[in-house]
């Protein structure tokens, strides 16, 4: 292995100190931030997630709201709980776990929160907020991903970042925060109607693999200098994490986030650097 490591379990370890100095400051005026999750279905790695994200308010003092429905849930009893969280007073940021079931309407779903308890930046509000350079959450997993760059003092300006994917967790919202004057990155998005992708891909300076195609980016696709962000999350016949990255990229690259380890434990981190945000607003701060 050459690469060096984008430790992403260590930078969301320090974040969070950081955090749980700030949410004491809140507690000690009597403000406790609450987290809600909503959780429909029995998909593991959403259950995961979702665990991992209240074990981490947890450690730092937020507290954890959950709420959970079977696979069967209608619209009428998602929406339900949308609306119980958007008046739960003890809850101060909230996400709705994707993806939802099949035949459920998420934008909908997603539309009908209250936009300042939006803790996942997914919120059409939040999105309109980026778009506009207005203050408001970020999406979790872009702004976990700058973050883990910064730390590890990847430059970003002037680089060339090649993002395959364009869902909305990662893929669609990521160009956004990376061509903010703050980052100053140009962004070439990918997606599976693109052309010739290890053609692109072979110009990056920084590659995010959001495709969800496990070890779709191959060593032969990456510069050497190249930072590579293994997003995807595909599974074995075993529930082994598969990502996106070939392993052997690890010989080629400058640097790679492990998956797991990597991007993953700095999404939970951005979520609740989105929730103590909301909770300082409140309070005046
Ligand atoms: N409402 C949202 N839903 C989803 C989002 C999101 O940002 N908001 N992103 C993904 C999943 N995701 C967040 O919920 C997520 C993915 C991975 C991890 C994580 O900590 N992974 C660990 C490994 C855990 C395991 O063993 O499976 C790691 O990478 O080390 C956290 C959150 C889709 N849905």
């Amino acid at each position: 292995m050459t690469a060096q490591i984008l430790d992403g379990k260590a930078t969301a370890a320090a974040i969070k100190t950081g955090l749980k100095e700030r949410v004491d400051a809140l507690r000690a005026r009597g403000i406790t931030p609450g987290l809600g999750t909503l959780l429909v279905g029995d998909d593991v790695g959403s259950q995961k997630y979702v665990a991992g994200k209240h074990r981490d308010s947890e450690q730092i003092g937020v507290r954890s709201i959950r709420r959970e429905l079977p696979a069967t849930a209608t619209q009428e009893e998602i929406e339900a709980v949308v609306r119980e969280l958007n008046e739960d007073p003890a809850c101060t940021g909230y996400i709705v776990q994707l993806p939802l079931p099949k035949g459920i309407d998420t934008n909908r779903v997603l539309g009908l929160m209250d936009p300042d308890k939006d803790a996942d930046g997914l919120h059409p509000t939040s999105l309109g907020r980026l778009v506009l350079n207005e203050p408001g959450p970020l999406p979790c997993t872009p702004q976990g991903i700058i973050q883990l760059l910064r730390k590890h003092d990847v430059e970003l300006a002037g680089a060339h970042v090649v993002v395959v994917g364009r869902g909305i967790t990662v893929g669609r919202s990521i160009p956004l925060l990376l061509t903010r004057r703050s980052e100053n990155a140009t962004v070439t998005q990918c997606h599976t109607g693109t052309r010739d992708l290890p053609a692109l891909l072979r110009q990056a300076d920084v590659i995010v693999a959001a495709a969800g195609v496990p070890h779709l980016i191959k060593p032969e696709d990456v510069r050497s200098g190249a930072a590579v962000l293994d997003v995807g999350v595909s599974r074995d016949e075993h529930g082994k994490i598969v990502g996106d990255v070939h392993p052997g990229v690890a010989e080629v690259a400058a640097w790679i986030s492990p998956n797991p380890g990597g991007v993953g434990p700095m999404t939970r981190a951005q979520l609740l650097v989105n929730v103590v945000e909301a909770a300082e607003r409140t309070a005046g701060e």
